[in-house]
């Protein structure tokens, strides 16, 4: 196998500026354009891929000329900064960060209540070295996206998420080759983040005869301890809400850290999400927050939001009791 060694800051400079150089021959060359600052915003770019913006740059400044009055001045077509901006746009690094996809998983975003406000130390990850992390936590209280949220805002340039949904019409030999894949080219990057999603159901975890794949068990044990190379950073990040499955699988030892997704267990926090989300009225919020002082609530936060998108195209005078009658149902208020 090929290894691909991804230009530093300076090489991407380097790069660029000779590639600027090269293209000026053809066209004017903007004094705005700068391959320091292109540079600093390629981070994880092949130089395949910077040899393309250049030239995708020369092909959004002919498509912008054409589009608007041609050159009025007759002093030729000149490559300007927003030429290289678009071009960035439509180019996806392939060890890049892949943000789409993570924001997918979080259609809803990512909401604050009091709960997740110490967030800053979660994406406090070490530069060099391997750091995985379980992020643990019940059904639906927002696992994926707490480590989707991590992945982003660590700034670490290369972010991948493997899913049972990715993995679903492989078999176990094509899965083992696929995520030695993605760890393969995380090892490229610099600093990589890889995120394991559903870390029982990847493992074809099957709770009826403890059945699971054996094969994918072993790969894991090995490269969730296999150290990037040297002055690498890896950060894997591992979603479950079946600890004690990975408890018995022997896992929990290859976990450096592990964190606790709590549920939202206070009216407090399911005011703050209701408020966040601007569907209900401040009588609703104010009968359903009266109602809830002094209940047990636990509750995941996206059975939360669930709860309020399915109960929210109701009239406004059912919303509320409809809300809190299957919000009881859930906490079981009635048998107490
Ligand atoms: N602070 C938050 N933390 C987690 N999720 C949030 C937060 N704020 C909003 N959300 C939304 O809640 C939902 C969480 O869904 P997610 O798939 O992450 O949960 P999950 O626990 O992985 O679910 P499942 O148990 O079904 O796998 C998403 O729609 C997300 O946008």
């Amino acid at each position: 196998m090929v290894k691909i060694t991804l230009p530093n800051q300076e090489e991407r400079r380097e790069l660029l500026a000779s590639r600027i150089k090269n293209l000026s021959n053809y066209y004017k060359i903007a004094d705005n354009v700068c391959p320091l600052e292109m540079a600093t915003r390629t981070k994880n770019f092949t130089e395949d891929e910077l040899c393309e913006l250049v030239h995708r740059a020369a092909s959004e400044a002919c498509a912008r000329v054409s589009s608007t009055n041609g050159d009025p001045d007759g002093e030729g077509l000149q490559v300007m900064l927003e030429d290289f901006l678009n071009a960035l746009k439509g180019l996806v690094p392939r060890f890049g960060v892949q943000r789409d996809n993570l924001e997918q998983i979080m259609p809803n975003g990512f909401l604050y209540y009091r709960e997740n406000k110490k967030r800053d130390e979660l994406i406090d990850f070490p530069i060099e070295g391997l750091f995985c992390q379980l992020i643990e936590g019940d059904p639906k209280s927002g696992l994926s996206t707490v480590a989707a949220k991590m992945a982003l805002e660590s700034g670490i340039p290369f972010a991948r998420h493997i899913s049972a949904a990715d993995l679903m019409d492989l078999g176990e030999s094509a899965k083992i080759h696929y995520i030695q894949n993605v760890l393969e080219d995380a090892y490229v990057s610099r600093r990589s983040c890889v995120i394991f999603d559903d870390l029982e159901r990847i493992l074809d975890y099957g709770a009826l005869g403890m059945r699971y794949s054996n094969a994918i068990l072993q790969m894991l044990m090995v490269l969730l301890k296999k150290q990037p190379p040297r002055g690498h950073g890896l950060v894997i990040l591992c979603t479950s809400n079946r600890r004690d499955v990975l408890q018995q699988l022997g896992m929990m030892p290859v976990f450096t850290a592990v964190h606790h997704v709590p549920n939202l267990s206070t009216p407090a926090d399911i005011m703050a999400v209701m408020e966040s989300s601007k569907r209900f009225e401040p009588e609703e919020m104010g009968h359903i927050k009266d109602a809830m002082e002094g209940r047990h609530i636990s509750m995941g936060i996206k059975r939360l939001l669930d709860l309020m998108t399915w109960v929210s195209p109701l009239k406004p005078d059912r919303r509320a009791a409809k809300f809190l009658q299957k919000m009881g149902e859930a906490m079981g208020w009635g048998q107490h």
